[in-house]
């Protein structure tokens, strides 16, 4: 891999973004390489969670803006549309993902990261849509998963004044679950995928599905996907031992 590597410590797999000199700016040979290793262990049972992270002082400061003078318009649509499908794919990853946010997250960077189940925060990270001063705005499907999470107010102001917000105030916004000292980012991160990791996995991909489906359809629908969910879940091994371990403790 050109940019990014790749660290399997069972059961996780850490996509580590490696440009580090050019701030892991997101080029389309890295779209298609995380593209790759995640399809990779899509079936892999020994992995059971992603965490995708930077290398270096960033997580990424977004798409490669070096690349846009070759683009035209067909390009540039393009390029989104590639951006999109990867963002898409991490969304709908039948394993769950976390970003470990350990320094800038802008732009493409943050759409990224928008994309996963997950964002923990280091206290130096900062998080922003800059496009603007480009002339440009998100492409990468921020401006839909932004206002999903934030709202529309501040979703409209962040990506309108290109300001950068330090962490405290995104996991104010609910744009990051945790924020926590570089020192600690590591160790906290792997606790909670490890956490997360032993759960079944079943259920946490219908978890997935169920809310992420739900959230683009009326409620009438999501409530039935829930439903058949729950009917899926009641056929797995998974249900019949937790349930019996529990009700087995009770019973001494
Ligand atoms: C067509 C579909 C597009 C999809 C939608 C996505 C769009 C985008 O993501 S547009 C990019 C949005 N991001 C930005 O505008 C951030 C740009 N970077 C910065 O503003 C700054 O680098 C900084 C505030 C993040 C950090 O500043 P500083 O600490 O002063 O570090 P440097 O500016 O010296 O950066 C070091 C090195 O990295 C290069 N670099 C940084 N960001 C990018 C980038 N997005 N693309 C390409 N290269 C980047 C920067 O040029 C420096 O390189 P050298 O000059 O060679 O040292």
């Amino acid at each position: 891999m050109e940019t990014i590597l790749v660290k399997d410590e069972n059961p996780i797999r850490w996509i580590i973004l490696n440009r580090p000199d050019r701030l892991n700016a997101i080029n389309l040979k890295m779209i298609e390489e995380i593209e790759e290793t995640l399809k990779e262990v899509e079936n892999n049972d020994n992995i059971k969670i992603i965490i995708i992270t930077g290398n270096g002082r960033a997580f990424s400061a977004g798409a490669d803006i070096s690349q846009f003078k070759e683009l035209d318009p067909v390009k540039a649509w393009l390029f989104s549309t590639k951006g999109q499908g990867l963002m898409n794919y991490i969304e709908k990853y039948p394993k769950p993902t976390i970003a470990m946010v350990n320094g800038y997250a802008l732009g493409g960077g943050l759409e990224l990261a928008l994309s996963c189940d997950i964002r923990i925060a280091s206290t130096n990270a900062e998080l922003g849509f800059p496009e603007i001063n480009l002339g440009i705005f998100p492409g990468f499907g921020g401006t839909q998963r932004l206002v999903r999470l934030v709202g529309k107010g501040k979703a409209l102001e962040l990506m309108m004044t290109g300001d950068r917000i330090k962490a405290d105030y995104a996991e104010r916004l609910g744009l990051v679950n945790k924020v926590v000292s570089p020192d600690a980012l590591e160790n906290e991160t792997k606790q909670l995928a490890l956490k997360i990791a032993e759960k079944s996995h079943i259920a946490l991909r219908l978890i997935k599905a169920v809310v992420n489906y739900g959230l683009d359809s009326p409620i009438l629908s999501g409530l039935e996907m829930e439903s058949l969910g729950w009917g899926v879940v009641f056929s797995t091994e998974e249900e019949k031992k937790r349930v019996e371990e529990f009700l087995s403790k009770r019973s001494k």
